[in-house]
């Protein structure tokens, strides 16, 4: 499913109206009353609902809701929040309405307005928030602010129109304070910010309802971003055919692990392994071999003689460069140490493998210092950073990345020709041709040590069985996000660790094959 901005659902309803003919007046009418549909259907136990509206179209929302609930028996309330002489254009005409069928109308534009609110909401179960929608710009402020918390304070069941009032729609950012809703009902498509943190946190559930406006109107605006969802995520899996054999799901090199870290590669190695691939060749430092035959005995294990205790020498760098061009992918950077013998071998790999590189952790760290190496990239490259190596990898605070991850994961990519994959609370997978994706499952017991090297192995277990690289990248968060969730479930989220979400992994592609074999 597609992800908008304001300014993509603005030109979709320009190209609606001016090029369909459809009138903007009929948008509004079936968006408030798809509104009050969903209500109606709620079966809510109430006579009763306040509607608060702004004085934009949010509030023209309002404003038809407000008539259909009244026409479904129960009796509204309509509280304007701002002055109604700012209101024009459809909104005006369904206010005007509102008057003509005697609607009670109260208007909180001062101290007097908000205690009568507080009065009434006091007693009412059930408002509908349609302050501000896509609309909104800047602080909320004054009686804004007083509205906002009051409806917050007594805890109602609390539908939001379009999004919670305060949450900016293009990056999910507060702009001070914010409506908390129960349920939000959005139009069109969800905007980003019903999607990223903080706003999504705002509701409890989100629900998209389409308003009439043409397919066609959509298809004709380019949108780059786009929700992984299990119906889009599950087309990249590869069916494994009857009569096949390991030669059949691809080989992969991994470079990592070093004394201290050695559970990073061995997390990588079982993730990559559960990924479903056909063979596996791990790169590690001599005297960690016994411990990873001994944990992942599935793994080919390379043991490396070592210049510095517990790192790979690196008078090893030619011969793995050289193995790496007759496998499908190269991974490097879980658990390998902040060494120069990293930093070069990424160099290395970066210029001469032409197999695709997955690189993460101090692969990353390498990089970061030396980010130009890219430039001389000619095979296709994945990074996986957190939000902290994104920081040193693109200048950007991680204040920065955390408040827009999307627009900075999105800029990268097309500057570095790569495919990004950013981890968070909202892993973002950002490509070279500008697309985007925004993963949206997985749970808070994900963020454990380890979760990172798990999702590097099995990206690198897909890009291994010949699924498509940026395809390989958002199966395999999906499916990581997958995985945890189904452990979060049987264990619960505190207790989740790094090796759980490999177990799920399992589980989750047979959910997820069962699926497509449906
Ligand atoms: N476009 C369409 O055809 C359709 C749109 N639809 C609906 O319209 C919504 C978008 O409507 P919108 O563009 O009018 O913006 P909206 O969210 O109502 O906010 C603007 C108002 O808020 C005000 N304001 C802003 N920030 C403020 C602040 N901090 N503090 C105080 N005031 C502030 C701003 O005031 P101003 O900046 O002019 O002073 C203006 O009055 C969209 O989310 C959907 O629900 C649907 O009906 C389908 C058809
Ligand atoms: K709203």
């Amino acid at each position: 499913m597609k992800l908008t901005l304001s300014s993509d659902i603005k030109k979709i309803e320009e190209l609606s109206y001016e090029k369909y003919g459809i009138q903007s007046i009929t948008i509004m009418e079936n968006a408030g009353s798809s509104v009050a549909y969903e209500i109606k259907e709620a079966n809510l136990d109430t006579d009763e609902f306040v509607v608060v509206s702004g004085t934009g179209n949010n509030g023209g929302d309002g404003f038809v809701v407000a008539r259909h609930l009244q026409n479904f028996g129960y009796k509204v309330t309509v509280f304007i929040v701002g002055n109604p002489k700012n209101i024009s254009g459809d909104a005006k005409i369904n206010f005007d309405i509102l008057k003509k069928i005697d609607m009670q109308i109260e208007n909180i534009s001062e101290q007097n307005g908000l205690i009568k609110f507080e009065k009434m909401i006091k007693k009412c179960p059930y408002i509908v928030d349609a302050i501000f929608g896509i609309g909104i710009d800047r602080e909320i402020s004054d009686i804004y602010i007083g509205t906002i918390e009051r409806i917050n304070l007594y805890k109602k069941f609390v539908i939001s129109v379009d999004i919670p009032s305060g949450v900016d729609s293009n990056d999910g950012h507060i702009y001070g304070t914010c409506v908390r809703a129960d349920k939000t009902v959005s139009f069109i498509l969800p905007k980003i910010g019903n999607i990223m943190y903080p706003g999504s946190s705002y509701s409890d559930e989100l629900i998209i309802k389409t308003v009439g406006i043409p397919v066609k109107a959509i298809n004709e605006k380019k949108l780059k971003y786009q929700i992984v969802t299990e119906k889009f995520a599950k087309n990249f899996l590869m069916l494994r055919k009857r009569d096949s054999h390991k030669g059949n799901y691809g080989k992969a090199n991994i470079i990592a692990g070093s004394s201290g870290l050695t559970g990073a590669a061995i997390l990588t190695c079982k993730a990559a392994l559960r990924s479903g691939l056909g063979l596996l060749k791990l790169y590690i430092p001599e005297s960690l071999n016994t411990l990873i035959t001994l944990s992942v005995p599935e793994t080919v294990t390379v043991p490396l003689h070592e210049m510095r205790k517990g790192v790979i020498g690196i008078n090893h760098i030619n011969r793995i460069v050289e193995d790496s061009n007759s496998v499908n992918v190269l991974a490097i950077g879980p658990g390998c140490g902040n060494t120069s013998e990293i930093s070069e071998t990424v160099r290395r790999s970066i210029l001469d493998v032409k197999a695709p590189l997955v690189i993460d952790a101090d692969g990353l760290n390498a990089l970061s210092k030396n980010i130009k190496w890219l430039l001389e990239r000619e095979g296709e490259i994945v990074l996986t950073p957190h939000p902290g190596e994104m920081s040193r990898l693109s200048g950007y605070s991680i204040d920065e990345i955390n408040k827009n991850p999307i627009h900075i994961a999105n800029e990268f990519a097309e500057k570095w020709k790569v495919v990004l994959v950013l981890k968070g609370s909202r892993t973002v997978i950002a490509t070279p041709d500008g697309s985007v994706y925004v993963n949206i499952n997985g749970n808070p017991g994900m963020a454990t040590a380890g979760s990172g090297d798990v999702l590097t192995g099995i990206i690198t277990g897909f890009i291994a069985q010949g699924i498509e690289v940026y395809k390989s990248a958002i199966l395999g968060v999906f499916l990581h996000g997958m995985a945890g969730d189904l452990m979060a479930e049987k264990r619960g989220e505190y207790g989740l660790l790094a090796g759980d979400i490999v177990d799920g992994l399992a589980y989750a592609l047979k959910n997820l094959t069962n699926l497509n074999e449906k």
